[in-house]
C-alpha cells in the first residue's frame, strides 16, 4: 500500500491501526504504539481514546521509543488478536505486546486492555503517555494515585461521571505540568520485560483487584486459537480467510449474538469530507450475511445466538421492523454530532447514532430470510417464535413490497425502486415457499409462490434496460450499482445466463477500476442518487463481489486473478476498511469492516471452498421454470 505521512499530533493513516478486541468492545493501535480508539465497556459505549477522530489531546495511550524509530513491524500471534509490535531504533529494538482478553465465561468481568514492553535487543528509552478524555474527549478526568494497604497493589485511577478507568503497571504514569496528560519515561533493555492493565470499573469505591497480565495475555491466545481451530476451511490463502473470520467473530458482541458493522465511528468514506457514519451497530443485512458467513465455516454458536439476538430485536409488531438495531437490540440510535472533534484528518462531522434506522430497505427482508432458510437448511433447529417471526415478515412484505425504498446504499437522497432491492424481494417469498414445500413450515403458499412469481417478472421487465443490456440500479434508470452483481448469488438468475453475463460486463466498463469495483455510479448536485456531496473511494466488498460474479459466469482464472489482487490490498496485519481510495492509494471509510472481510471469506468459498453459501439455492428456481 502506498504510505503518506500521518501529522504528528493527529491520527495515523486508516491502513496504520490494527484491532483488538474482547468480543463486547474493541480498541484500534496504531504503528506508533499508541491506542486511539476504545470505547468502554461496549462497542456502542463513548470513546475514552479519540485521538482516531482529532488529535492526541483526545486521548490516546502511547509506548514508544523517545528516539526515531528506523523500522516497525507487526504480526499477530498466529490467529489470535494478540498483537507484536516491534520498534527498532538505533540504539536497540522493543516488542509491543497489545491484546483484550475476551471474558466469555464471565461476562460480569470489566473489559481490560493489556499491554507489554519487552526488550529485544539493545536498550531503548521509552515514553508512555496517557491521555486519557470520557465522552468522546468532552470530559477531563479527575486522575488520582492510589496506595492501597496492599503495598503491591498501587494503581491510577481516572473518573469522570459514569465513567472511570483504572491502569495498573509496572512503571504508573505522572501528570505532565502544565499538559492535561499523564507521562513516564524508562529505559527498557535486552530481555526485560514490563506490563500494564487498563480496566474499566463500574464501581470506583470497590475497584476490582488487580489481574495477571500475563495469564490475560495467555488466556487471550488460548481462546483465539480455540476458536480458529474450529474452522474448516484448506483452501489457498488460508491465512487471509482465518484473519478475515477472526475479525468477523471480534466484531460480534457476545453477551447478546448481536454484531457491529465495524467498531468505529465517523472514519470518512471521502477523506477531507462529510460522508462520515456510526457503524457500530448491528444491520440486520451485514448480521445475517456475517453470521451466514462463519456457520459456513463451521461456526455454528454464532449463528444460533444471532438468530435468539434477531427474534427478540423483531419482536413485536413486524411492521416495526428496523434495518438496524442496538447491539442489544435497542431501537433507537438517533444521529447526533460532536463539534467539539475536528474528525479524522479533518473530515468533520463527526456523527454518533445513524439516522439510516428509520430507513425503509426492502432488500433486509430477503437477507433475514435467506440466511434464516440456510440456517434451517444446515440444520438449526426452528425455535418456536422463529418461524412466527418470518411469517410475520413476509406477512407484512405483502403489503409494502411495491414501495420505493433507500436501498442497500442507505441514499440519503430520494426513494426510488431500486432493482437489487425487488430482486431481495423476490428472495424473501422464495425462501418462505421453500420453508412451506421443503421443511413442512404452514404458511400461505399458494399467495406466496404467486408474489414470488410476479416480483421476478417484474424485475426482469422494469429493472433490465436492453439498450444497455444490464440490470440497472434503479427502474427506469440509466445508471448501474455494483449490488445487481449478487443476482446470482441469491439464485435469482443463473451466473451464465446472458443477461446476468452482459451485466458483469457492463459493470466492469463502467464501475470497476484494476481489482476495485465502485458501488455505484453517483452524479454529484441534486441528480444525485445518494444524496450525499463529493466522492468516496471504490468499495471493497463490492471488489469481492465482481471476483464470484465472474466465477459464476465461468471466468474463474479472471476471478483468482482479481482475488489475489484484492488481498494485496489488506493491510500489514490482514485488515480492511469499507473503501479504498485509488488516487491516494488509502483506505478509506470504518475500519475494520465487516463487510469487507464478509466479501472476502464468501469470495475465497467460491473459489476454493467446499462450502458455498448459496449451493442449494443456486439449483435455483428457475430450473424448475
Ligand atoms: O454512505 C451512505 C450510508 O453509509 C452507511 O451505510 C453503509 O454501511 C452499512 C453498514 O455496513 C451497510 O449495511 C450499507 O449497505 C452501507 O451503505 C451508513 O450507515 C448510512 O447511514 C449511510 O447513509
Amino acid at each position: 500500500m502506498a504510505h503518506d505521512h500521518a501529522p504528528a499530533n493527529g491520527p495515523g493513516l486508516i491502513e496504520d491501526y490494527a484491532l483488538l478486541s474482547d468480543l463486547r468492545t474493541a480498541a484500534l493501535v496504531g504503528k506508533d504504539g499508541s491506542v486511539d480508539w476504545l470505547c468502554l465497556p461496549r462497542f456502542d459505549s463513548p470513546s475514552c481514546f479519540t485521538r482516531l477522530l482529532g488529535d492526541h489531546r483526545d486521548g490516546h495511550w502511547q509506548l514508544a521509543p523517545t528516539a526515531t524509530v528506523r523500522d516497525v513491524s507487526r504480526r499477530y500471534r498466529g490467529n489470535s488478536l494478540v498483537l507484536e509490535t516491534d520498534l527498532r531504533t538505533d540504539t536497540g529494538t522493543v516488542r509491543l505486546v497489545d491484546s483484550m482478553p475476551p471474558h466469555e465465561k464471565n461476562q460480569q468481568d470489566d473489559p481490560c486492555l493489556v499491554r507489554h514492553l519487552e526488550g529485544l535487543d539493545g536498550e531503548v528509552e521509552v515514553r508512555m503517555r496517557w491521555v486519557l478524555r470520557f465522552a468522546y474527549a468532552d470530559a477531563v478526568p479527575w486522575v488520582q494515585h492510589v496506595r492501597t494497604e496492599d503495598p503491591t497493589d498501587e494503581y491510577v485511577i481516572g473518573v469522570a461521571g459514569p465513567h472511570a478507568v483504572v491502569l495498573r503497571g509496572d512503571v504508573l504514569p505522572y501528570p505532565v505540568s502544565g499538559e492535561l496528560a499523564h507521562e513516564a519515561v524508562f529505559t527498557v533493555r535486552a530481555g526485560e520485560r514490563l506490563s500494564w492493565v487498563l480496566q474499566w470499573t463500574s464501581d470506583t469505591d470497590q475497584v476490582a483487584p488487580p489481574l495477571d497480565p500475563d495469564q490475560e495475555t495467555r488466556d487471550s491466545e488460548d481462546f483465539w486459537h480455540e476458536w480458529t481451530s474450529r474452522l474448516r476451511y484448506t483452501g489457498e490463502h488460508s491465512e487471509a480467510v482465518y484473519r478475515s473470520l477472526a475479525t468477523l467473530k471480534a466484531l460480534t458482541f457476545d453477551p447478546t449474538g448481536g454484531m457491529v458493522a465495524a467498531p468505529t465511528t465517523s472514519l470518512p468514506e471521502a477523506l477531507g469530507g462529510d460522508r462520515n457514519w456510526d457503524y457500530r451497530y448491528c444491520w440486520l443485512r451485514d448480521a445475517t450475511l456475517v453470521l451466514l458467513a462463519l456457520d459456513n465455516y463451521g461456526c455454528s454458536d454464532e449463528a444460533a445466538a444471532w438468530r435468539h439476538w434477531l427474534v427478540r430485536a423483531v419482536a413485536g409488531d413486524p411492521a416495526d421492523l428496523q434495518i438496524m438495531y442496538g447491539i442489544s437490540g435497542e431501537r433507537h440510535m438517533w444521529e447526533r454530532e460532536l463539534d467539539w472533534l475536528s474528525g479524522y484528518q479533518g473530515s468533520a462531522p463527526v456523527r454518533i447514532g445513524n439516522g439510516a434506522f428509520r430507513q425503509l430497505q426492502l432488500d433486509v427482508f430477503g437477507e433475514v430470510m435467506d440466511a434464516l432458510h440456510l440456517a434451517r437448511e444446515r440444520g438449526l433447529q426452528d425455535t418456536a417464535r422463529s418461524w412466527d417471526v418470518q411469517r410475520g415478515m413476509l406477512t407484512h412484505l405483502e403489503t409494502i413490497w411495491q414501495q420505493p425504498d433507500k436501498g442497500l446504499w442507505e441514499v440519503r437522497g430520494p426513494d426510488r425502486h431500486f432493482t437489487h432491492s425487488r430482486v431481495m424481494v423476490w428472495v424473501a417469498f422464495d425462501r418462505g415457499v421453500r420453508a412451506i414445500e421443503e421443511h413442512g413450515l404452514s404458511g400461505p403458499v399458494g399467495r406466496w409462490k404467486e408474489l414470488r412469481d410476479t416480483v421476478h417478472e417484474e424485475v426482469l421487465t422494469k429493472g433490465f434496460n436492453e439498450e444497455l443490456g444490464a440490470f440497472t440500479q434503479y427502474y427506469g434508470g440509466t445508471e448501474l450499482d455494483a449490488s445487481i452483481l449478487l443476482i446470482p448469488a441469491v439464485g435469482f438468475l443463473p451466473g451464465d445466463d446472458e443477461r446476468v453475463t452482459s451485466t458483469v460486463r457492463a459493470v466492469e466498463q463502467r464501475l470497476r477500476h484494476g481489482v476495485l469495483v465502485d458501488r455505484y455510479e453517483a452524479a454529484e448536485g441534486e441528480h444525485s442518487v445518494d444524496g450525499l456531496h463529493g466522492r468516496e473511494g471504490s468499495f471493497l466488498a463490492c471488489s469481492f463481489w465482481l471476483v464470484d460474479a465472474l466465477a459464476g459466469a465461468g471466468r474463474r482464472d479472471e476471478a483468482v486473478e482479481m482475488f489475489e489482487g484484492l488481498l494485496e490490498l489488506a493491510n500489514d496485519v490482514g485488515l480492511y476498511a469499507e473503501e479504498y481510495d485509488l488516487h491516494s492509494g488509502r483506505f478509506t471509510g470504518n475500519f475494520p469492516q465487516a463487510f469487507s472481510h464478509l466479501g472476502l471469506v464468501n469470495s475465497a468459498a467460491v473459489l476454493y471452498g467446499g462450502h458455498v453459501r448459496n449451493e442449494s439455492v443456486r439449483r435455483g428456481p428457475w430450473s424448475r421454470r
